[in-house]
C-alpha cells in the first residue's frame, strides 16, 4: 500500500515512538513572532537553557507593527513585545526581520517568499495560521507558547499522530471565483469542526492548476475548518516557485533537493482515514455574514432564515450572530452595506491578490463614505507592487497604501474597524471583536473586497454590469 505525504513526513521525523503515547517529532523549521515568543524565551533564561538550532529558527515582527508611521508605537504592550523579540534574537543568535529589514512582513508571507519553507519539512510557529506553509508540501502547524519554548530548547515536539483527510476538488473554478472562495465554500459546506483531529491533503484538478499563492490561501484557512494542518503534495509548480529564492540552493544542489522533495508526494494508492470530494464549478464568490468562517453564503444568495436552521442550537447561534452583525434573516447578501475594506493578512496579501484587486479597481473610485486600505504582506511585496505601479492604481482610486504587517486582520495595532461598522476583509477570521470591539467582519476574496469598496456593498463580480470595463471613472 502506498503512503500519503502526511505519513511520509511523519515517519521521517519521528525521534521517539511509544505505543499509545504522543510521538517526539524532529522540527525542521521554527518561525517566531513577537506575540507568542517573549514568555518562551523567559522560560529558557530561567532554566538556563540555550536555543538548540538558532540556524533553524527565523523571527519576524508582524502583529503589533503599525502599517502607517511604523516606528511610532504608542501601545506599551506592543512596544515591549517588539523590544523583547529584538533582544531575544540578539542574545540567542536568531535571524530577525525587524522593522528596518527589507525582509520584514507577516510570518506566513515571508517564510515562503524567502524560500525557507520547503517540501517535506516539519514546520511550527506559535501561530494558528502556520498551516499556510502546507501549500509547499510541508507538515506545518501552530503551537502554544510552552511548546515554542520546548522547540527552542530541543528542536523537537511531542505530537499525537493526526488522522488523514483527502479533500479532492474536481473540475475548474468559474471566472471571478478564487482560492479564497473555495476555502470559504469548503468551511461553510462541511462546518468549522469538520477537520478536527485531521491533517487535510487538498488535491484534484482545481488544486493542481493553482499557483503557489492560491494554494497558500487554501491551506491558510485549514485551521478555520478545525484541522491541525492542511497541505498540498509538491509538484513542478512548487519547485519552480522555490527556484532562485534566497534560502533555496542553486544549480545541481537544487536538482538534488527537488528530487528529494518529489519523493514526499503522496503515492497514487495512498489510503486516508477519510475522503471528501467537491466540484469546483459549483462554487460562487462567497461572503461571510456571521461570526465564524463557516457562516457564509454565495454572493447571489440570501442570509439563511431561522426557520431553515437544522437544530435549535443552530437557530440560537444564527440569531446571536445576526444580532451581533446587525443583519436580519433572509436578507440579500448584495444588500449588506460596507463602510470599511481591508485587503491584506496572511490569507490574501500577496502579489497575485494585489494584482487581481488592482486590475478590478483600475479607473474606478472608492465610494464616498467607505474607507479602504491595502496592506501588502511583506515589505518585499510592497516594493514589487510599487514597481508595477499597483500602488498608484489603488491610491488614485482612493485606497490607502500601507507598510506590511497583520494590520486590520486583528486589533493588535492601530488599524481597526469601529464598533457597529461593516468591513469587507480578505482576512481569515470573523469572530466577535476580531477587527475591533463591535466590528462586523465579512470575509471575502481580494476582488470581492475591491468591488465592495467601489459599490459600498457586496456585488456579484461575475455579472456584466460590475465587470471592469464598466469603470465608473476613467483612470
Ligand atoms: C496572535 C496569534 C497568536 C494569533 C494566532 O495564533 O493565530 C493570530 O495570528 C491570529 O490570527 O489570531
Ligand atoms: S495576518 Fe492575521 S491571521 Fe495572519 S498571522 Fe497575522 S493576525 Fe494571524
Amino acid at each position: 500500500m502506498g503512503k500519503s505525504i502526511i505519513q511520509k513526513i511523519w515517519s521521517s521525523h519521528q525521534v521517539v515512538q511509544e505505543e499509545n503515547k504522543p510521538d517526539l517529532l524532529y522540527i525542521d523549521l521554527h518561525y517566531i513572532h513577537e506575540v507568542t515568543s517573549p514568555q518562551a524565551f523567559e522560560g529558557l533564561r530561567l532554566k538556563e537553557r540555550s536555543v538548540r538550532r538558532p540556524d533553524r529558527t527565523f523571527a519576524t515582527m508582524d502583529h503589533n507593527v503599525p502599517t502607517y508611521n511604523r516606528y511610532f508605537i504608542q501601545d506599551e504592550t506592543a512596544r515591549n513585545q517588539l523590544d523583547a523579540l529584538a533582544k531575544n534574537c540578539k542574545e540567542f543568535g536568531i535571524r530577525l526581520a525587524d522593522l528596518d529589514s527589507e525582509e520584514q512582513g507577516i510570518v506566513h508571507v515571508i517564510g515562503p517568499e524567502l524560500g525557507l519553507t520547503n517540501p517535506g519539512m516539519t514546520i511550527v510557529c506559535g501561530d494558528s495560521h502556520t498551516s499556510t506553509h502546507g501549500a509547499f508540501g510541508a507538515l506545518a502547524f501552530g503551537i502554544g507558547t510552552s511548546e515554542v519554548e520546548h522547540v527552542l530548547a530541543t528542536q523537537t515536539l511531542w505530537q499525537t499522530r493526526p488522522k488523514t483527510l483527502k479533500l479532492q476538488i474536481n473540475g475548474t473554478l468559474q471566472d471571478g471565483v478564487t482560492a479564497k472562495d473555495l476555502i470559504l465554500y469548503i468551511i461553510s459546506k462541511f462546518g468549522v469542526t469538520f477537520g478536527t483531529g485531521y491533517v487535510i491533503e487538498y488535491c484534484g484538478d482545481v488544486i493542481s492548476s493553482m499557483s503557489m499563492e492560491e494554494r497558500m490561501t487554501v491551506c491558510n484557512m485549514s485551521i478555520e475548518g478545525g484541522a491541525r494542518a492542511g497541505l498540498v503534495s509538491p509538484d513542478e509548480t512548487t519547485f519552480s516557485y522555490l527556484k532562485g529564492r534566497k534560502y533555496v540552493p542553486a544549480g545541481i544542489e537544487f536538482e538534488r533537493e527537488a528530487d528529494r522533495w518529489r519523493s514526499f508526494a503522496s503515492d497514487p494508492d495512498a489510503e486516508y482515514d477519510k475522503e471528501l470530494v467537491i466540484e469546483g464549478s459549483e462554487i460562487s464568490p462567497m461572503v461571510s455574514w456571521g461570526t465564524n468562517p463557516g457562516m457564509c453564503s454565495p454572493v447571489d444568495e440570501n442570509i439563511p432564515t431561522l426557520e431553515a436552521a437544522k437544530s435549535s442550537s443552530d437557530k440560537k447561534s444564527l440569531a446571536s450572530a445576526l444580532q451581533y452583525m446587525g443583519l436580519h434573516e433572509g436578507m440579500e447578501i448584495e444588500a449588506i452595506p460596507v463602510q470599511h475594506v481591508f485587503i491584506g493578512s496572511c490569507t490574501n496579501s500577496r502579489m497575485e491578490d494585489l494584482r487581481a484587486a488592482a486590475q478590478w479597481v483600475k479607473g474606478k473610485k472608492v465610494k464616498d463614505g467607505v474607507r479602504a486600505i491595502v496592506v501588502p504582506g511583506s515589505q518585499n511585496i510592497k516594493k514589487l507592487a510599487e514597481a508595477e505601479s499597483l500602488h498608484l492604481i489603488f491610491t488614485q482610486a482612493g485606497f490607502e497604501w500601507r507598510d506590511s504587517g497583520c494590520s486590520m486582520c486583528l486589533s493588535m495595532n492601530p488599524d481597526y474597524v469601529p464598533s457597529g461598522e461593516h468591513c469587507a476583509s480578505t482576512s481569515n477570521r470573523n469572530f466577535e471583536g476580531r477587527q475591533g470591539a463591535g466590528a462586523r467582519t465579512h470575509l471575502v476574496s481580494p476582488v470581492m473586497a475591491a468591488a465592495a469598496a467601489v459599490y459600498g456593498r457586496f456585488v456579484d463580480i461575475r455579472k456584466e454590469e460590475y465587470s471592469r470595463t464598466e469603470a465608473v471613472n476613467s483612470y
